[in-house]
């Protein structure tokens, strides 16, 4: 099958900064795909690319098989791009903003769907306001309709959810579902993690330009061993016999990284002769956030040995 995103060598410069270090990538048709980074990792800079908004220094990148730049009409036309940006034209209506842009895609007579977009992004009331009218969560949304209204096969998202509701969130994530679930590919950058980790079923981490890290959901967040288990103790200090042990404070709690279950007994006996009586305690799965910030870490490390400042 074609695969809906591919992206070989692809590297982008900008003076002496690499934004892109020579990338590949393959997004199958039909994943729903997390693009995770820190800020500055690179992730608008290969959208754009992607977008034909801004040209790659070297490399190549197809969607649906078509390339971004020779071939760029049809691979536009594949592809539905969110903009990180709160962009609008202040003199149109929603309607008229979606019925416009349509337009740049050769569709006419595209009411009904319009009228669906406009319901699942809970902007019917609003069809006609002009967007300058729009609070940011709202313009927001008129952005995604924007990217939807030509049901391209390949939809990406760049932080869709900043400055969304948590209402609208949900039912935004339900109709995100529910186009991958018809067949759209999803491209999802986000910050927000734990939305990251319940979607998307693949992912990708971008360190300063190159990927740091490629897998299944599944897989990369069991690759972290271990568990997280938090004690608040009747102790503000853990007891001398404990000092050693990975751990941090936050808040009230002590935070310690245990290998395995059986840990989790030596701790408690080391507790209980040291008279410490524990108040709460919580075991902690490794979820996504934790196997980020250690790649995050790793990658520091990795870069400190290389000689590479951050
Ligand atoms: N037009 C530009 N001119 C110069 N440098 C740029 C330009 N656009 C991006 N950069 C730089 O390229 C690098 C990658 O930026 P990019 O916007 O792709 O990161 P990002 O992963 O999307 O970050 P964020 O999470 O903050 O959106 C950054 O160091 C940024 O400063």
């Amino acid at each position: 099958m074609i695969p809906a995103i591919e992206v070989q060598q692809l590297g982008k410069r900008y003076g002496e900064l690499v934004a892109l270090d020579s990338i590949d990538l393959r997004i199958e048709s039909g994943a729903f795909f997390a693009l995770l980074g820190p800020n500055g990792a690179g992730k608008t800079t290969l959208i754009s690319i992607l977008a034909g908004l801004t040209r790659a220094s070297h490399g190549a990148a197809r969607v649906m098989g078509h390339d971004v730049v020779a071939d760029y009409r049809a691979a536009r036309k594949r592809l539905g791009v969110v903009p990180q940006e709160l962009v609008y034209d202040p003199f149109f209506t929603v309607r008229e903003t979606l019925v416009i842009q349509s337009g740049y895609f050769g569709i006419k007579n595209n009411d009904d769907w319009i009228d669906e977009i406009l319901h699942h992004l809970d902007l019917t009331e609003k069809a006609h306001a002009n967007a300058r009218a729009l609070s940011g969560g709202m313009k927001r949304r008129l952005l995604i309709a924007q990217a939807l209204v030509h049901k391209p096969p390949v939809i990406i998202l760049d932080e869709p959810t900043a400055g969304v509701d948590v209402d609208l969130r949900q039912s935004l994530w339900q109709f995100i579902q529910q186009l991958n679930s018809q067949g759209h590919t999803i491209v999802l950058t986000t910050h927000y993690l734990e939305e990251a980790e319940a979607l998307c079923n693949r992912v990708a981490v971008l360190k300063q330009g190159k990927i740091i890290a490629l897998d299944s959901m599944h897989n990369l967040v069991h690759s972290t061993r271990g568990y997280t288990l938090k004690l608040r103790l009747t102790s503000n200090d853990l007891p001398a016999a404990l000092q050693a042990w990975p751990s941090k404070q936050e808040g009230h709690f002590h935070s310690m990284q245990i290998e395995d279950s059986a840990d989790i007994g030596v701790i408690l006996s080391i507790l209980q002769e040291a008279d410490v009586r524990v108040q709460d305690i919580q075991l902690q799965q490794p979820d996504l956030e934790t196997v980020f910030m250690r790649l995050m870490g790793t990658a520091m490390e990795t870069d400190k040995a290389n000689g590479v400042s951050a």
